[in-house]
């Protein structure tokens, strides 16, 4: 069922039979999916119900996007606000943060740059405070229709997961799918362009720095490039790759299901740095080593906006007592998402 690899650590969970509709099956998936969020935050989720032509098409779509010149990119900037997080936004214009919310400090982790560009996709619809902001579709004829699509493919996917959790927590199968009806999602394109290898490991540039994610969990589609990697769970400060696995999808879960578990699921830390090197050394004088580029599909699964959370059933109890207040989800999401902006 599931397998530790222990170079890696992460546990790789099959997904496959989760709907074979024995209960057994499901019961043994949703323990190995609990454990490994118990333990290590993340796992490997393999046979799972995204098809490969799929994923294929949207790191081609991905691809095409970023490719476009600035200028058409421009079209659709994300706005000037964090909560309002759709849109383009260029290298260099985020910073993600860990947990800092006061301007000052933010201004002085703005100083080492993501080099990232990124495109945030929400849901459509009129009851949305956050709608999306598409480039013209002239500009790119499909994009815009097959992202729309991906985004309820990930939310078929988000259902089994939750399901599946649900089940290895001893909840009710349809606990947390009560908390997730809307599709208060985000899928997030991610380009992390080739980048003097140096300049990554002297500190002077970031791809993405370390952090937790904020939702209730993100499936997490990555090239098969490298450079993801997620804190030890023994050591703190050390990080450990987590590279591509074929047919795998990385899931982990993010700091709102960890409070809401009572921290009995772990949100872990996890950053970007340098993929492996391409064999051949490029640049102006031929010895700069530039990495790859890099491209992900980060989905972030987060629960309705209006609704309230309070610890999970079973995961409190006279020995081990609510740690947190109830809160909204909306409010909690809005915080997180100021502060990198
Ligand atoms: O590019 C990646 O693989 C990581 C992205 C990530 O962690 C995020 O956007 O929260
Ligand atoms: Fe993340």
């Amino acid at each position: 069922m599931s397998g530790t690899n222990p170079s890696l650590s992460i546990p790789v969970v099959d997904f496959g039979p989760f709907s074979s509709g024995r209960r057994e099956d499901a019961i043994a998936v949703g323990k190995a999916l609990y454990e490994a969020f118990r333990d290590y935050g993340f796992a490997y989720v393999s046979n799972h119900t995204v098809p490969q032509h799929i994923l294929d098409e949207a790191f081609a779509w991905n691809a095409r996007f970023f490719a476009l010149p600035q200028s058409v990119k421009e079209k659709a900037p994300h706005p000037p606000y964090g909560w309002w997080h759709r849109g383009y936004s260029g290298l260099g214009r985020e910073k993600v943060v860990q947990m800092v919310y006061d301007k000052e400090s933010i201004g002085e982790l703005r100083k080492v740059p993501d080099f990232k560009e990124s495109f945030e996709i929400g849901r459509d619809g009129p009851d949305t405070k956050t709608p999306n902001i598409w480039i013209p579709d002239e500009d790119l004829p499909g994009f815009r229709e097959f992202f729309t699509r991906f985004f309820d493919i990930g939310y078929e996917m988000e259902v089994q997961m939750l399901r599946a959790i649900a089940i290895g927590m001893g909840l009710p199968d349809e606990f947390f799918l009560e908390y997730h009806q809307r599709k208060d999602n985000q899928i997030r394109l991610l380009h992390y362009p080739p980048v003097q290898e140096s300049l990554l490991n002297d500190g002077k540039m970031e791809r993405i720095a370390s952090h937790t994610d904020f939702g209730t969990m993100t499936m997490l589609f990555q090239d098969s490039v490298g450079g993801l990697e997620v804190e030890d769970i023994h050591e703190k400060g050390k990080f450990n790759p987590a590279p591509y696995i074929p047919g795998t999808i990385v899931v982990n879960i993010g700091d709102f299901l960890q409070r809401w578990s009572n921290d009995h699921l772990r949100s872990t830390l996890h950053r970007v740095r340098a993929p492996p090197l391409d064999e051949t050394p490029q640049g102006a004088d031929g010895t700069q080593k530039m990495t790859r580029a890099r491209y992900s599909i980060p989905y972030f699964v987060t629960a309705d906006h209006e609704k309230v959370i309070d610890t999970l059933p079973g995961c409190f109890s006279e020995s081990d007592p609510k740690k947190y207040e109830p809160i909204n989800s909306g409010e909690y999401i809005s915080r997180r998402l100021n502060a990198t902006y």
